[in-house]
């Protein structure tokens, strides 16, 4: 399954035709990167476009209920595209024709397409994630039920006891009651055993399932999106999948699955005891109202400023050094110390109200008991019941409360997870970066013009635009610079020339051709960007630097980085590609040397259409001039658009665009003395 397969490129091609995403087709038809796939790369490709599928193993049932085209994959053979047409199943080839079902192994794997992108994300993602899961409901079922019936065997043992062995004076049956008592109990727990199992892989599954569509969903946003919600919404985002694991697998699910079945112990009270059984359930009635009164008691309750302190300590985390450095923390102390009063103080109001309901729950419990053996005695002084089925109902009575108390008590875990399920839902109802509308692929073939066309950028809306009107055009191979002063608008230029920010107005257009209109994944993946401050990841430099390209081999890796100026790094790492750097007990690299790696991965991916911001920052000069010979080996045959204070390296420069303030001052040719600009002389 996870082999590469030349044939299921075509078999996507036809099944996206087939499906009428004709752009979704010609898009991956052009694709250059893809030979060939793996099924993990088939799905991916089917996730990138918004189609959604499921993966199961060769079902008739589900072949004779598909709505659109499908996809059967073999060990054996190569993919089939089928679909059901009437009665019938059909297989294409060119055109449809009739299949033999017989012919599809029993090992295959369908890929059922459930939803088209046209129709849109739907607003319960969560609801159908867990309709997806209904493979488990069935075993769960039988389980349940299976334990709640064995579990009528103690308090029928008992009675049994008490009536016929003690009461009717036949000792010789007491063996065959014990053994059919035991046999009880070991039904019991195992059921209960492969129900908690069942449970557990069910919901680490959905979870499972969930943090990657997260990850996916996080990973195809828009950075503007992303930087605007910030690093703890999307810690929390992923951390959903962790609490619907923690509540499904644990001990408030299987209350509220028992709760259903309780009816089994409540008809075994009213065939034991008859109208004694109106207790029990005077009871839960009661237990429910006092329990909803609890919980808006307990909501109110429910700790609001967490998740400040938790942005609190992401800051601490993130901020550290700097703050050790400046000496400075009383007032950054006096901030934390009252978030985490006043967090503790809100916890504790909480636990307190949740300990008052567990002890009210508990007593309710007990009184059930109470109550049911006060009534029961005038029974049994009656002689309307025997002694001991009196006992069995007291015993069954736990079997009513048990689960009641269990699932009422957790009920702070269930609005956790309707609160982490309607996040989920709001979150995959955002934008992402993919649309049908955007499926061009870029011509990777040669270096491309590029040209800005009244490109206004803001930030926030409340805030001063950081690309004002900007208009320049780049012709494909030239060289240019990016100037002005900090804060001017530079790295938003670049960054709005990969697409990776989008402008309010104006746009960019990569070789006369709007860039939005272009496949962001594809067009990120041919350009070459390098950002001005180094994003390394804890691994060796090789890992680091194949990030850019996995297949570069290591002769590869050390000409980049050597092109990249970054000789006396390698040296410093005695030469070694396994040298670990940015992880534990490894050297950390200052943002100079880190800087390195970054341009060598841009150089690394060979693009024609490279993005460099303040690549020269602060290098020595070797490294800088090994720099400007790498530049100076790409002019003419890549688009090279870069920011720099480096006299220097702006000299180099077929043009320059100069920025002032967000708006162009200045597009052509470098002048023979640059104008000032107002913030220059501000300065
Ligand atoms: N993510 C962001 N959110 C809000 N404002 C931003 C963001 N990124 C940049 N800005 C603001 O936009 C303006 C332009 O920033 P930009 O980083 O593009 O300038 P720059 O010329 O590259 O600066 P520098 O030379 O310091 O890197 C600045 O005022 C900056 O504060």
């Amino acid at each position: 399954m996870e082999q590469q397969n030349p044939d299921l490129k075509p078999t996507l091609i036809s099944l996206l035709q087939q499906l009428g995403l004709y752009s979704q087709a010609t898009n991956i038809e052009q694709d250059q990167r893809i030979d060939s796939l793996d099924v993990m790369g088939f799905v991916g490709l089917l996730k990138k476009h918004h189609i959604a599928y499921s993966v199961h193993r060769h079902l008739p049932s589900l072949v004779s209920q598909a709505a659109h085209p499908f996809v059967l994959i073999s060990d054996h053979h190569a993919p089939k595209l089928l679909r059901r047409h009437g009665e019938q199943l059909e297989q294409f080839e060119q055109q449809w024709q009739a299949c033999d079902p017989a012919t599809i192994g029993e090992d295959a794997h369908l890929i059922m397409i459930e939803r088209l992108p046209q129709q849109g994300s739907s607003a319960k993602a969560f609801a159908e994630q867990v309709s997806k899961r209904s493979k488990w409901y069935r075993p769960v079922f039988w389980l349940s039920l299976l334990s709640s019936l064995t579990g009528l065997a103690v308090p029928l043992f008992t009675m049994a006891v008490y009536d016929r062995v003690i009461g009717g004076q036949t000792p010789e049956v007491l063996p065959s009651i014990a053994l059919g008592a035991a046999l009880a109990l070991s039904i019991l727990v195992a059921s209960r055993l492969i129900r908690a199992r069942v449970m557990s892989s069910a919901s680490n599954r959905m979870a499972r399932d969930l943090s990657e569509l997260t990850f996916h969903r996080l990973l195809n946003m828009p950075l503007m999106v992303l930087s605007r919600v910030g690093i703890a919404n999307h810690v929390a985002r992923m951390r959903n999948a962790e609490k619907v694991r923690t509540v499904l697998s644990g001990p408030a699910a299987g209350g509220l699955i028992d709760l259903p079945f309780t009816f089994i112990a409540l008809a075994t009270i009213t065939l034991l005891s008859g109208w004694l059984v109106l207790v029990p359930l005077l009871m839960l009635l009661v237990f429910y109202l006092l329990m909803r009164l609890m919980r808006s008691y307990i909501q109110s309750a429910s700790p609001k400023v967490s998740g400040e302190y938790q942005n609190a300590l992401n800051e601490l985390a993130k901020n550290l050094t700097q703050l050790k450095a400046a000496g400075q923390v009383d007032a950054w102390t006096t901030k934390f110390a009252r978030l985490c009063r006043e967090n503790s103080r809100q916890n504790f109001r909480y636990a307190a109200r949740n300990g008052l309901m567990a002890a009210v729950a508990h007593a309710l419990s007990l009184s059930t008991a109470l109550v049911t053996v006060f009534c029961g005695i005038f029974l049994v002084l009656n002689q309307s019941i025997s002694a001991g089925a009196l006992i069995a109902c007291v015993m069954l009575i736990w079997r009513i409360t048990g689960p009641a108390q269990l699932a009422f008590s957790s009920t702070q875990k269930f609005t956790l997870l309707k609160g982490a399920a309607e996040q989920f839902d709001r979150f995959m109802q955002v934008k992402t970066e993919n649309s049908e509308l955007r499926l061009d692929v870029p011509d990777m073939s040669c270096a491309p013009s590029v040209s800005f066309q009244h490109l206004t950028l803001r930030y926030g809306a409340e805030m001063e635009p950081a690309l004002s009107a900007v208009n320049a055009e780049i012709d494909a191979g030239e060289i240019v610079a990016v100037i002005g002063p900090n804060g001017c608008g530079k790295t938003s230029l670049l960054l709005s020339a990969l697409g990776v920010i989008e402008p309010q107005a104006g746009y960019v257009a990569i070789n006369n051709k709007n860039i939005r209109q272009y496949d962001p994944e594809l067009l990120r993946s041919w350009a070459a960007y390098c950002p001005a401050e180094p994003d390394l990841f804890p691994g060796t430099l090789a890992e680091n630097l194949r990030v850019a390209n996995p297949d570069a081999s290591d002769e590869q890796l050390i000409d980049a980085l050597l092109a990249a100026g970054g000789q006396a790094l390698f040296s410093a790492l005695n030469e070694q590609l396994d040298a670990p750097i940015a992880g534990d007990d490894s050297a950390m690299l200052s943002a100079v040397e880190g800087g390195y790696i970054s341009l060598a991965r841009a150089l690394l991916k060979g693009a024609q259409y490279l993005l460099l911001d303040e690549p020269l920052a602060n290098r020595n000069p070797d490294a800088k001039r090994q720099f400007i010979r790498t530049l100076e080996s790409l002019r003419g045959k890549a688009t090279i658009i870069f920011t720099s204070h480096d006299q220097e390296l702006i000299q180099l420069a077929d043009k320059v665009i100069i920025l002032d303030k967000g708006t162009a001052a200045y597009v052509g040719p470098i002048p023979s003395q640059q104008p000032q600009t107002n913030s220059d002389t501000e300065q």
